[in-house]
């Protein structure tokens, strides 16, 4: 696969590329047809007249014959292994003769002996024979030149019939200068020649002559034979030439063609190389994600399991749910049969009510709300626990949990628990406002034990307003309404009740010590009470008329009593009169709203009330005791009413006698340890509840009205 060193000589066959060649196609097909192989031939050839020339030099004394049968078994041997390519290598060519022995020229050199004998045509190559002569190995030169120069005196000087004569070697030369003369004329001249050299020796010798002629001629024609064998071999080796060269040239064009592909063959081994690579990290990713796809496909054994599970637990839900919605439906109706039912029952309760409140107003009677207090701090911090019971009590009752008695059971029109506020109260109050414009007297009162709330649930406080500013309030909000229709003049009173005396709270210095004024209650007209000199501030808003009754309430008196420090023992009054006019038809009214703060209703002998507070206490308590004979009386429609028995039921005749719509707060506490002092207030309400007073009356002006009439009736444009 070498190629050949730079001076154009193929490398010697001792080589080791030679006696070792690449096995590669390549070199053996080089084994075949190289021209280093086929100019092997050639040298057997030399060497074996070579053997023959140094015979003669060596031994000189070599008969012809002997020479000749050894030149002409040489050369049959030679054109037999030419026939047969039986190339054997030879150390005796050496690699200057094989790269100047190309071509036919080349060849001729190769072989000067056979040269010699072509005739002139060959004469050239043969000039070129000797020149190279000189610079083949001398003992090439020596076969060669030995070969050309005696190889015609070995054919002549052999003959039988002189052995012992041996040619003289000037003559030796001359003869072949003849020969070669002669065969540079061409191959018959030769002949003649030859034919006057024996026709000469034939006179010498004729039977010996006639010998050699026939050896001569035999080798003549054995020449001729190698001749052609010789031209075939030449034409072979121009040919196997070309063939070398184009297989050079080919072998060139292979080696750029090895070396381009081995250069590819480089690029591809980096390529290879970072593919290994490549191949080694995508191995690396492969190994890890088997162990992700491992640990994915346990996660995804477990994750089976649970999708199973719930698999089951979803069919479970399923049927959970369907039977859900069917509940759901269910409920939806029975909600939607609840609601219907609730509606019904709502408003069949406020029809209840609607008629229950005629009834209550064509039977007149009063109405009681039972109000009771939340326990305060001081009872809490002694641990009293509560004496009633709202929560297993129906709508409108309240239970007492007697520590004596058992329970009982109470029935009022509202009750109120602790937690129940101020407007709460005012929502079952509100309606009293619009009758009083609609020309009703109104009496709401407050009655129970100190402290038990009654001021609270009357005046209230600036952040917990009472009955008496709400109703202020929604009786101006109406007044405001009805201003199209109605027109209204509203006048303030504010007066107590202390010790069986009337005392008139907006005057000023009225106070229990200095009374300076005894008011009194007279009848004016049938069934209309008065109190003849009583302050009556004319009030156009709600706050001009809530400034009044805060004048009136400071200055009521307040004592203290070892029952309850703060307890009032005085009954506050507060009275709103009304006088409306009907634009529409003229019609007036003169309606009044009592407003009263009872005070406290214990009992005397539980107070430890002496001298002065003793005497209030009696008086307190006479007014109340009153106030409940009369009720007494109404309920039983006694004949005689004990109205006059007490300051306070006088004032309140006209309220309590069947032409008013009376509204009593009962107030209680929730204490364990007040239990018989609610029980009294409960019954006392109870027994007020019970009471007709007949159908409320509106409270026309009478006068006014048949005024009214006679203008109507005179009017002159009438
Ligand atoms: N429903 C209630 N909610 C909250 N606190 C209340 C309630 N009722 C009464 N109170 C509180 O109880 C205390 C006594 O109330 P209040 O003075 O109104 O009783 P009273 O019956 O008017 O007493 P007296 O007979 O001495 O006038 C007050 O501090 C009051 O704020």
């Amino acid at each position: 696969g070498k190629q050949g060193p730079p001076n154009g000589r193929l490398p010697s066959p001792h080589k080791s590329s030679i006696q070792n060649p690449p096995p590669s196609p390549i070199s053996d097909e080089l084994a075949i047809h190289s021209p280093l192989h086929l100019a092997f031939a050639f040298p057997r050839i030399r060497t074996m007249g070579e053997g023959s020339s140094e015979a003669i030099q060596d031994g000189g004394a070599l008969s012809a014959p002997s020479v000749g049968t050894e030149a002409v078994a040489a050369v049959r041997k030679t054109v037999k292994m030419s026939e047969t390519r039986d190339f054997i290598p030879c150390a005796a060519v050496s690699e200057g003769d094989y790269s100047r022995s190309s071509g036919s020229s080349s060849a001729a050199a190769a072989l000067p002996d056979v040269a010699s004998c072509t005739g002139s045509s060959e004469a050239a190559p043969r000039d070129d024979a000797d020149a190279e002569m000189h610079h083949t190995p001398d003992y090439t030169r020596r076969g060669a030149a030995g070969r050309l120069r005696i190889a015609p005196l070995e054919l002549f000087s052999a003959a039988p019939s002189s052995p012992a004569v041996p040619c003289p070697p000037a003559k030796a030369a001359d003869a072949e200068n003849a020969t070669g003369d002669a065969a540079g004329a061409g191959g018959g001249t030769q002949e003649e020649a030859m034919g006057c050299q024996i026709a000469h020796t034939d006179k010498g010798n004729d039977g010996c002559c006639g010998q050699l002629r026939q050896e001569y001629d035999s080798l003549l024609r054995e020449k001729g034979e190698c001749r052609r064998v010789l031209e075939d071999l030449m034409r072979e080796n121009e040919l196997k030439t070309k063939e070398c060269r184009e297989a050079q040239t080919s072998l060139r064009e292979l080696q750029m063609e090895l070396m381009r592909k081995s250069m590819h063959v480089g690029s591809l081994a980096f390529a290879v190389e970072g593919q290994v690579k490549e191949k080694s990290r995508w191995c690396q990713l492969l190994k890890d994600l088997g162990e992700k796809f491992k640990a994915l496909k346990t996660e995804h054994q477990i994750l089976l399991k649970e999708s199973e599970e719930y698999k089951k637990c979803l069919s479970d839900a399923t049927q959970m749910t369907t039977t859900i919605h069917q509940y759901v439906s269910q409920y939806a109706s029975l909600e939607s049969e609840f609601k219907d039912l609730k509606e019904k029952f709502s408003e069949e309760a406020k029809e209840r009510k609607d008629l229950y409140n005629k009834l209550i107003e064509l039977k007149g009677n009063i109405r009681v709300f039972c109000r009771c207090r939340p326990l305060n701090t001081e009872e809490t911090a002694e641990g009293a626990s509560m004496a009633i019971d709202f929560d297993s009590a129906k709508d409108g009752e309240l239970i007492v949990r007697g520590h004596v008695s058992s329970k009982k059971v109470f029935k009022f029109d509202s009750v109120f628990n602790p937690e129940e506020d101020q407007e709460k109260v005012f929502e079952k109050t509100a309606p009293f406002a619009t009758s009083v414009l609609d020309g009703f007297n109104v009496c709401i009162f407050a009655y129970g034990q100190t402290g038990t709330g009654k001021t609270f649930t009357m005046e209230g406080t600036e952040g917990a307003r009472g009955v008496n500013y709400r109703i202020l309030d929604e009786l101006f909000r109406v007044v405001k309404d009805r201003h199209d229709l109605f027109q209204y003049e509203i006048t303030v009173s504010a007066l107590e009740v202390y010790n069986e005396q009337i005392h008139d709270l907006l005057l000023t210095g009225s106070q229990p010590s200095t009374t300076t004024k005894r008011l009194e209650v007279r009848q004016v007209a049938e069934g209309v009470h008065h109190v003849p000199g009583l302050v009556e501030a004319r009030v156009s808003n709600m706050d001009e008329a809530w400034d009044v009754l805060q004048t009136g309430s400071k200055a009521r008196v307040v004592g203290s009593t070892n029952a309850n420090e703060h307890s009032s023992r005085s009954h506050c009054i507060h009275c709103v009169m009304v006088k409306g006019e009907n634009l529409m038809n003229g019609e007036r009214t003169n309606s009044k709203l009592w407003l009263i703060d009872l005070a406290g209703s214990e009992r005397v002998a539980k107070t430890d009330a002496q001298g002065e507070r003793l005497k209030e206490a009696q008086n307190i308590n006479k007014s109340l005791s009153a106030l409940g004979d009369v009720i007494s009386a109404l309920a039983t429609k006694s004949q005689h009413i004990p109205f006059r028995n007490s300051k306070l039921t006088h004032l309140l005749q006209d309220s309590l006698s069947g032409d008013s719509k009376t509204l009593m707060f009962v107030q209680i506490s929730p204490n364990e340890n007040d239990v018989g002092e609610t029980l009294c207030s409960l019954n006392f309400a109870s027994r007020v509840r019970g009471i007709e007073l007949g159908q409320a009356r509106k409270q026309v002006d009478v006068g006014e009205l048949s005024r009214y009439k006679l203008m109507v009736f005179y009017c002159p444009s009438c």
